[in-house]
């Protein structure tokens, strides 16, 4: 597909719809430790007591190096590992220990992003119909961090909880699909969604038998993200309450063909393992475009060029976001929020794409609000229409069409 083309003219998945979900909040929150990623090898290898793999310390250090991320924010400290030996040692079973500290940290941290969206939203955290949790690091139980949740927020008891587990970085779009689902089906609903990492469960000394681990050590990080999603329709008096940010216009889930194990993420007794293929990069480059042709020119959007949309893009890693530029031919503005938030944050699973979400919607506001001359933000300011990707295990291309509230479509 080009990168330029003829105006964009989606079709609705519902020609005439009573009720359109939107996002109508946002909040994000961290765990307060924060490590600078120039610093990250030498501190890594010391609390793991690895400083005589030097070699393996050059490698992570060339792979920080190479990561797009400045900083990032994640449970483990030296004080915690120290009480918690076995997650050190690999010979040791230490799911039980790694799923304590998640059970103990995440519920607050997942609360603080929660409650950030709910304030901004302003409305009684009671009037929520549905909360949707999605995790894949915050542990394996029933009742889950979804039911914790709703005592720390004090949700109505009759809140209607759905848990997502192991949906991997592309945990958020898939929590936010089924919110945008439950409230265009339901007149009145208001869904809670919220995303929660921690890499503590992931958390393991260096091992020349594991270099991808290596990968996920450099760029996995801590945080929560969350939106409130509901429905706008003409005839339903809670639009007045409403301010949309994005409208969810339309969603997808492919899975790219023969990359079942390129990603992969298992529970296990040393607790969450994972597999990063090293050819996952050039995975998406060869396939992304193809994927997101076939998920939008049913609806329209095929046609009208790449760089004629905003992008909300999960991000994987640097190299991912390098990917996805080149296979669409994507001007550098495009990506500028993903980059920013994984030069931020790091890349934190399934609660990326609220951040992602949350800064493209501040460059918007900056530049609307405040008359700002930045033309790399300019150019997205005037784009209706967006697409929100996210890679999940598999590899699964989580898709959803976005339209900006508040811009008017000039074509
Ligand atoms: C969990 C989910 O559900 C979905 C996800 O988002 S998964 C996370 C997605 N991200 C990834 O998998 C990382 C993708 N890779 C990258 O971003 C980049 O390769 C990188 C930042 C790790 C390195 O940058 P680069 O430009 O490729 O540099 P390059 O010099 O080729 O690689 C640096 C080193 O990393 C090693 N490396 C890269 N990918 C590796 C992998 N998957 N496993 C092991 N080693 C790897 C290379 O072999 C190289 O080692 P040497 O320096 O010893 O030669």
């Amino acid at each position: 597909m080009a990168a330029t083309g003829s105006p964009i003219t989606v079709v609705e998945e519902t020609p005439t719809p009573v009720r359109r979900a939107a996002v109508l909040a946002i909040g994000t929150a961290n765990p307060s430790h924060c490590v600078r990623q120039d610093e990250f090898a030498d501190w890594y290898f010391r609390v793991t007591k690895s400083d005589h793999l030097a070699m393996l310390k050059d490698k992570m250090k060339r792979i920080c190096g190479k990561s797009g991320i400045k900083k990032r924010h994640i449970l483990p400290t030296e004080e915690m590992l120290n009480a918690h030996p076995q997650i050190l040692d690999r010979a040791v079973p230490s799911l039980n220990a790694r799923m304590g500290i998640a059970a103990d940290a995440l519920p607050e941290v997942a609360a603080a992003a929660a409650a950030e969206a709910i304030a901004e939203w302003g409305r009684p955290a009671s009037h929520i119909t549905h909360l949707v949790v999605t995790t894949s690091t915050g542990g394996a139980a029933a009742p889950g961090i979804d039911l914790r949740l709703a005592a720390l927020l004090s949700l109505h008891p009759a809140v209607q909880r759905t848990l997502l587990y192991l949906h991997g970085c592309g945990g958020g779009a898939s929590a936010l699909r089924v919110a945008k689902d439950l409230a265009e089906n339901t007149r009145g609903v208001r869904v809670l969604v919220v995303a929660v990492e921690t890499g503590a469960t992931a958390f393991r000394p260096p091992d020349e038998a594991h270099l991808e681990e290596l990968v996920g050590a450099a760029l996995f990080a801590d945080g929560a993200g969350s939106a409130i999603v509901g429905a706008i329709a003409d005839d339903d008096p809670a639009v007045q309450e409403s301010r949309p940010i994005f409208h969810l216009v339309s969603a997808a889930q492919v899975t790219m063909p023969e990359t079942a194990r390129a990603v992969e993420l298992r529970l296990g007794e040393v607790g969450v393992e994972y597999r990063l293929s090293a050819v996952l990069p050039s995975l998406v480059r060869d396939s992304i475009g193809r994927c997101l042709m076939d998920t939008l020119a049913p609806r329209g959007l095929a046609g009208g060029g790449w760089n004629e949309m905003f992008w909300a893009v999960h991000p994987g890693s640097r190299a991912i976001l390098d990917s996805y530029e080149a296979a669409l031919g994507l001007e550098p503005k495009k990506l500028a929020a993903s980059r920013c938030v994984l030069s931020d944050y790091g890349n934190m699973l399934g609660a990326t794409i609220f951040f992602v979400l949350d800064e493209m919607r501040r460059r918007r506001r900056r530049r609307l609000g405040e008359g700002g001359d930045d033309e790399e933000e300019e150019g997205d300011q005037k784009c209706v229409w967006g697409v929100m990707s996210a890679l999940g295990p598999g590899i699964t291309v989580e898709t959803m069409v976005l339209r900006a509230a508040g811009v008017v479509d000039e074509h």
